[in-house]
């Protein structure tokens, strides 16, 4: 494609996603209007993609200057990127299917624009800035967590006492991971999925690996879908829930033997390995959709194979003693790797979440540390999409609130 059919492309996702992100746009709005953003300068690392895209341009029509790249080597769009490269004050480093030494080159070209604030999905940016650049680590006013994942690393940092920055922990708001990882998950794991192998799911045995909030949008999706669902976890809590759910709860060595499909969304290493691959059923077929590339360990499965094959877009076939293997995106975040990522009216939430929590950076002094979203951010964005939505909900009448703060009314 020429730069100029890509900038066309990219533009017209980019004007989709923009019409379906109705709570981010009042927000864009207001920015624009009152540019409370004038004068910073926000490094970024997260999906480059549409969505993404509306997102930074929020930020620098609040008045930023911002510099962009992908925090996955497999989840950029590239027509997005260029698109994004057009618009004044924003530089776009991210390039699908970039080397690994590509991918930190971006990250620290976006670090040397010298930033106040940061966005991450996953803490690469915080952990360059914390390990090769603490140079400009004097210069930051605070930085925004999207994922689970990205949070646990920043937890550990300063548990360790080596985290030197405030953090806003974008992930924990509600109105953040109850709809982006269960909702968002669900939905875009299986569009990833289906799009991938143009398989059926109905009939199929399908194994997810974890209920947290990804597993439980993944497996109510897949039940929706027809399938019959196993669920494996280490959280006695979280096993139980699945259970009353209606799955089927084991091990993951026990379920290895009977699963179609496969995905991953623990956020943890080697939820499926050499002992699994030895027990699957011809075809299984083999999809992440947690972080990184470790929850599926490829590196045993390559030793174990005879032959890899590419059989079809994002999908490779490993020959293990006959059986074919089948994993997708290279096990990399199938949603995004092999899909569109999130649906728009959730990233909407997220996204909404965090342009708000830059804004409150910019605005506050934050002590070095992890910090929650504000309560009151939070319910602002619920009230926004509940309104945009044309949903009105009941208040409480004075008497209500009287009834629920007293104590002396009995049987
Ligand atoms: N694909 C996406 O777009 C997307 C969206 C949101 C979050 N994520 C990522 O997905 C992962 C999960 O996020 P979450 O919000 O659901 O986290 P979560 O903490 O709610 O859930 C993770 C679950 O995995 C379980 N688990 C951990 N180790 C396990 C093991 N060995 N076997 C079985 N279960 C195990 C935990 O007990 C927990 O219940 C994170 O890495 C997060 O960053 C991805
Ligand atoms: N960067 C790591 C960590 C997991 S990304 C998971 C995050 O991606 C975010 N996400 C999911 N879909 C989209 C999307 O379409 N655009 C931008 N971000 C998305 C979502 O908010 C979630 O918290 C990796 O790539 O493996």
């Amino acid at each position: 494609m020429s730069d100029k059919d890509l900038i066309e492309s990219g533009d017209m996702k980019i004007g989709w996603v923009r019409s379906h992100m109705p709570v981010l746009s009042i927000i864009r709005e207001n920015f624009e209007r009152e540019q409370p953003l004038k004068g910073h300068k926000i490094a970024m690392a997260l999906h480059v993609e549409a969505k993404t895209a509306a997102l930074v341009e929020a930020l620098a029509l609040g008045g930023a200057e911002v510099a962009i790249t992908g925090c996955n080597p497999l989840s950029t769009q590239d027509d997005v990127s260029v698109a994004l490269n057009t618009r004044d004050n924003i530089k776009c480093y991210a390039k699908y299917d970039c080397c690994s030494d590509e991918y930190y080159e971006a990250i620290n070209k976006v670090l040397d624009m010298k930033p106040d604030i940061t966005i991450d999905d996953g803490a690469d940016l915080i952990f360059k800035l914390h390990t090769e650049r603490t140079d400009l680590l004097s210069g930051l006013l605070g930085g925004c967590e999207e994922t689970t994942t990205g949070i646990h690393r920043l937890k550990a940092m300063e548990n360790d006492g080596a985290l030197k920055m405030p953090v806003v922990a974008v992930n924990d708001a509600m109105t953040k991971f109850l709809f982006d990882n269960r909702y968002g998950t669900g939905q875009s794991s299986w569009d990833g999925i289906m799009r991938t192998t143009n398989l059926l799911v109905a009939g199929k045995t399908v194994v997810i690996g974890g209920y947290g909030w990804c597993g439980k949008g993944a497996s109510l999706r897949a039940s929706g879908l027809g399938a019959d669902v196993i669920v494996t976890e280490i959280d006695p809590i979280r096993a139980l829930e699945a259970r009353m759910d209606g799955h089927r709860v084991m091990s993951m060595t026990e379920a290895a033997k009977y699963g179609d499909i496969f995905v991953t969304t623990t956020g943890n290493v080697d939820i499926l390995s050499k002992k699994h691959f030895e027990v699957m059923k011809d075809g299984a077929i083999l999809a992440n959709s947690g972080h990184f590339n470790v929850e599926i360990n490829l590196e045993e499965l390559t030793a174990m194979a005879s032959s890899v094959r590419t059989v079809r877009k994002n999908i490779k076939e490993y020959n293990v003693a006959g059986k074919r293997i089948n994993v997708l995106a290279d096990g990399r975040l199938v949603n995004l790797a092999a899909g569109d990522g999130h649906p728009a009216e959730v990233m909407d939430m997220s996204f909404a979440n965090q342009a708000l929590c830059v804004k409150y950076i910019a605005e506050t002094k934050l002590e070095n540390g992890v910090h929650p979203v504000p309560h009151d951010l939070d319910m602002y964005v619920a009230e926004l999409k509940l309104k945009s939505m044309g949903i009105e909900i009941d208040k409480l009448e004075p008497h209500q609130t009287e009834y629920m703060e007293g104590w002396e009314c009995g049987t």
